[in-house]
């Protein structure tokens, strides 16, 4: 699969390391979208792909899907393009709070978006309990180094936000996409409930998911190590998707 990568930040060159460093079976990074391309430049021989500032120029070229790692900005601007023409993936899923995009790209003639879990997982689980419409509340806590959440330091953990999911993406772009394919999965960006805690002894992203509904109830803390390159985002943010990626080759979908 020929792959039109956006964004080559921590998740993107973790990605270009992965796919193209190791020469993967089935998957090429062909062409990648920049915004400055004096910056990039050295990918093109380093990872053998082509850099693009054109976006227009960037589409026509002979690819199966594009990959976003920019942020939630980029994907309001450039998501409703891409997905005319494109299959897309998104990682900057926050960008989906936003309805007038959402309907976007839910209408009959858009391309297909793929949204890999993230930061978190337990999706299948909270997308099953909802089936019925009997999902009674979900609850995401994250707690993050509070270098990643706050500019001026705190000497004991402090709750940084507590509210509805549609707040808490609109106040931390960089940090609480996962509250939105929590949402979308759940009971929707009004009614998901947010505690964000910076906690200036935690070195790791810790996020707990709480559910009930008639299925029974369920817990899930994910302990993440951070990107050494962007610790405000999880390495299991990147791997999610590295395999969600490797994952759409096969036939046999597994907790989908
Ligand atoms: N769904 C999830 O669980 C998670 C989502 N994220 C999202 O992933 C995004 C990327 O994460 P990182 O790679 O760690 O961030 P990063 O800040 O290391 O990299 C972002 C890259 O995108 C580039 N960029 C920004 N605007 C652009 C544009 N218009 N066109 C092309 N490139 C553009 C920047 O120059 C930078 O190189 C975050 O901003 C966040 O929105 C991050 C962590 C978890
Ligand atoms: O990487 C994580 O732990 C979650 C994150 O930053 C986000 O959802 O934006």
């Amino acid at each position: 699969m020929n792959i039109g990568l956006v964004g080559s930040g921590a998740i993107g060159q973790y990605l270009l390391k992965n796919i193209n460093g190791k020469t993967h079976e089935h998957l090429n990074i062909r062409s990648v979208f920049v915004r400055n391309y004096d910056k990039y430049k050295h990918l093109e021989e380093q990872y053998n792909v082509e850099l693009f500032t054109d976006l227009k120029k960037f589409l026509a070229a002979d690819t199966d899907l594009i990959v976003e790692a920019a942020n939630v900005e980029t994907v309001k601007t450039l998501l409703p393009d891409i997905i005319k023409e494109k299959d897309t993936m998104l990682i900057s899923i926050g960008a989906l709070a936003d309805e007038g995009l959402l309907k976007t790209v839910t209408a009959e003639n858009s391309k297909t978006l793929h949204l890999p879990s993230g930061g978190i997982g337990g999706l299948d689980l909270v997308q099953n309990a909802r089936a019925l419409g009997n999902l009674e509340k979900v609850t995401l806590t994250t707690r993050k180094p509070a270098s990643s959440l706050v500019d001026e330091p705190v000497s004991a953990e402090t709750t940084v936000f507590k509210g509805k999911a549609r707040e808490a993406i609109d106040k931390f772009p960089r940090n609480m996409n996962i509250s939105i394919i929590l949402s979308l999965a759940g009971l929707g960006i009004d009614k998901t409930e947010v505690v964000l805690i910076a906690d200036p002894e935690a070195d790791k992203n810790t996020h707990t998911i709480n559910i009930s509904g008639g299925f029974g109830d369920a817990e899930l803390t994910v302990s993440n190590n951070p990107l050494p390159e962007n610790p405000k985002t999880s390495a299991l943010a990147a791997l999610s998707v590295y395999a969600t990626l490797e994952r759409m080759a096969e036939n046999v979908k597994i907790g989908f």
